[in-house]
């Protein structure tokens, strides 16, 4: 469920007479998504998503996300593209809410991921990362290593109900990755989504019938970070079967289709594996943070913390590049 905050017609009404969009034809909220309220929305101008930002993100940092949604988008990525009002502003409040319309991006996000899917995402990554470049405002990875030991803490004390010892094991885990973890500098840094998982990746068949990417959305995450961070992201996410089973074929893909558009350098290539323990750890982390924490009765599906403790074993054991596909 994804709409928190209600919009009356009357609102929207005079919420859309500060842009120049036409005429309201149709509105509905949209189930899918966990942290915002979303809403499709279809004026005279076409269609588009109004969001209603929640509590979990700080307004504060809006104009980054919008800023750099703005600044992808102006350089050819197909993500959405802020409308800006009569006034040049592209944030505003609606229903108390700090709130924005973007564009409607078409595509269909792949509920089973194909190994066809991983080529066309390493070359969309890969493209990301370019359309970020000259886009000067940062905002430091909140869910970064500096992020993780806090995050442990917060679910020391009811951890262990989800599996027994899986506090102890996440000391020793963040300890290593944290010691190996490269150094400032070491690593090119840039833009990064920080959350590309399935559902933030549109797909249309292209003239070949083969998948192609139409669109990146969610970018409520991106923060400036170490740009193969997001690679490492990307492998936990799209890479591994329902059987938890690594698949060395969509990694190759997805790699090597990075590697086309933008080179990894050596360093990257070395520390490819503890960056992929690293997002390991970060998503079981969040997720076990909200498994300890969401009232039972609470209407958001929690995610599988222990699926990403699956996948930190696996990456601990596959300690080269070339065991990731690389
Ligand atoms: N620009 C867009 N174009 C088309 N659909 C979108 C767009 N943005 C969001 N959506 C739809 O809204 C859903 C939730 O959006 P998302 O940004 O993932 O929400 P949340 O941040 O709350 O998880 C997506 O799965 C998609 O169906
Ligand atoms: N991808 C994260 C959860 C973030 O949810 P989203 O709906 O905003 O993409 C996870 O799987 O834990």
């Amino acid at each position: 469920m994804a709409v928190y905050t209600e919009v009356t017609d009357e609102a929207l009404r005079a919420f859309l007479a500060d842009y120049a969009l036409g005429e309201l034809v149709a509105f509905r909220g949209i189930a899918e998504g966990v942290e915002n309220s979303n809403y499709a929305l279809k004026t005279e101008a076409g269609d588009f998503i109004l969001t209603l930002y929640e509590k979990r993100v700080d307004p504060a940092e809006l104009p980054y996300f919008l800023g750099l949604m703005d600044h992808m988008a102006g350089r050819g990525l197909a993500c959405p593209t802020p409308v800006h009002g009569r006034d040049g502003q592209s944030l505003r409040s609606l229903a108390g809410r700090p709130a924005a319309i973007v564009t409607f991006l078409p595509g269909v996000w792949p509920r089973r991921v194909r190994p066809e899917h991983c080529a066309p995402l390493g070359r969309a990554l890969a493209e990301m990362h370019r359309a970020g470049e000259g886009f000067a405002v940062t905002r430091p990875n909140a869910l970064g290593p500096s992020g993780w030991s806090p995050l442990l803490d917060g679910c020391r004390a009811r951890g262990d109900e989800v599996q027994a010892g899986l506090i102890a094991e996440l000391d020793v885990a963040l300890a290593g990755i944290l010691a190996a973890w490269p150094s400032e500098g070491a690593l090119p840094v840039g833009h990064v989504h920080a959350d590309l998982f399935p559902d933030n990746v549109f797909f249309l068949p292209g003239e070949d019938g083969k998948p192609r990417v139409s669109g990146l959305i969610d970018f409520y995450f991106a923060c400036t970070d170490l740009l193969a961070y997001d690679v490492a992201v990307c492998l936990n996410a799209w890479c591994f079967e329902p059987d938890y089973a690594f698949n060395v074929t969509k990694a190759r893909a997805l790699l090597s289709a990075y590697d086309g558009v933008r080179h990894f350098s050596a360093a990257e290539r070395a520390a490819l594996p503890v960056l992929c323990r690293g997002a390991a750890l970060r998503f079981l982390l969040t997720r076990l943070y909200d498994w300890t924490h969401t009232p039972a009765g609470a209407l958001v599906t929690r995610k599988d913390p222990l699926e990403y403790l699956r996948k930190l074993r696996f990456f601990a054991q596959a300690d080269s590049a070339a065991a990731l596909g690389l």
